[in-house]
């Protein structure tokens, strides 16, 4: 890992808030430090371009040593091939669209992402000569985003960059997001508190809280973990798997995965092998001990129960299903429960009422 992507191990103590940081980022794709409000995820990325100086420690990237208290090594921040994307995007209000982007293309010590490119990719040609204070939140970002891949960055930190989004708007912004992202092919960081958002967006996520990190894994094994606090029917599911080359009929696109092949709704139409996430919620799973006829629900599959955690609270239980060795978790009442009498080892049916789809 310290070769190839980015490794850190230091130490920081800000006024009262000591942050202890242990840990790697892979080379490619999008990676989420994940944790509550507090917790040090923005110091964590200041620490990484170098806005911040660690007490002691070692950050790597690619092999270079950006910082080593040891050697007395600190590179500066502007020597640091970072581009990094802030909560507000921090565009030069007295510039116009493409004024902005000149900057960033200017001020590149490499050449970035093709400009072309990316406002194609991040539909900006009707706004190329818009000031940058008539713009919508979600359009200042998606100019943000292009103005910082314009700058030659080979790491990309994204802290929070669609917290000051609602809703709506972040749904309609993540797409350009991944699209860039993947079509860059700059590792990125991308920190946030909203699970849903680091699942659909990462593979690899660090869990901070109060300054350490508790846990770091693939999205798959952690998914658990970024919805303690919900309830155990809001909790997703991720299954990544890649579109068959069976057909599924119309609209809909039939997804090899671990778990088995399924079947889910998906507008656009990717070719064949292409990557899919597909994110389920427990309370869209139920449990058959037979296999049902007659039913509108596409996705049955076989599995075995591996464990039954009761929540005295809700009424609720998580039945942990295993399907050909991957763990799914699904959120039924207690009663079917007990009337299906299911316990570690029996054979069942998952019924996948309803699949989302993140390509
Ligand atoms: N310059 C500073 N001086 C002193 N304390 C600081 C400074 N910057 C951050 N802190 C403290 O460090 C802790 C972690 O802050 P940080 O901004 O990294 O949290 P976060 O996980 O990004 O939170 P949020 O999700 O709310 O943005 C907080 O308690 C914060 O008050």
């Amino acid at each position: 890992m310290s070769g190839e992507g980015l490794y850190i191990d230091a130490r920081l103590d800000l006024g009262g808030f000591s942050l202890k940081a242990e840990t790697g980022f892979p080379a490619r794709g999008v990676s989420a430090v994940f944790g509550p409000s507090g917790a040090g995820k923005s110091l964590l990325l200041r620490l990484i371009a170098g806005f911040e100086t660690p007490r002691e420690g070692v950050i790597r990237f690619g092999g270079t040593s950006w910082f080593d208290s040891a050697e007395g090594t600190n590179l500066p921040a502007w020597k640091r091939p970072v581009g990094f994307l802030f909560q507000d995007g921090r565009l030069f209000d007295h510039l116009d669209v493409a004024g902005n982007l000149d900057f960033a293309r200017r001020r590149a010590r490499v050449p970035g992402v093709p400009g072309e490119e990316l406002i194609d990719a991040l539909d900006l040609s009707a706004l190329l000569t818009r000031r940058v204070r008539e713009l919508s939140g979600g359009e200042r970002q998606r100019v943000a985003l292009a103005r910082t891949l314009l700058s030659g960055p080979e790491l990309l930190l994204l802290d929070e960059p669609l917290s000051a989004l609602d809703r709506a708007r972040k749904r309609e912004i993540l797409p350009y997001l991944e699209r860039v992202v993947a079509m860059s092919r700059i590792p990125a960081i991308y920190v946030s508190h909203d699970p849903a958002e680091v699942l659909r967006l990462s593979h690899h996520i660090v869990l901070l809280e109060g300054g350490v990190i508790r846990a770091a894994g693939s999205a798959h094994a952690l998914s658990g973990e970024l919805y303690r606090d919900a309830s155990p029917g809001e909790r997703l599911n991720v299954l990544d798997g890649y579109v068959s080359a069976d057909s599924a009929g119309e609209g809909l696109a039939a997804i090899d995965t671990p778990a088995g092949h399924i079947v889910a709704v998906l507008a656009a139409s990717p070719p064949p092998g292409s990557p899919v996430r597909l994110l389920i919620a427990a309370q869209d799973i139920a449990i058959a001990l037979v296999r049902p006829a007659g039913t509108s629900i596409r996705n049955i599959l076989p599995a075995r129960v591996q464990a039954v955690t009761e929540n005295t609270d809700s009424g609720l239980a998580t039945v942990t299903l295993d399907l050909s060795g991957t763990v799914l978790n699904a959120c039924i009442s207690q009663s079917s429960v007990s009337a299906l009498r299911l316990g570690t080892g029996k054979s069942v049916f998952a019924l996948v009422k309803s699949v989302r789809v993140e390509i």
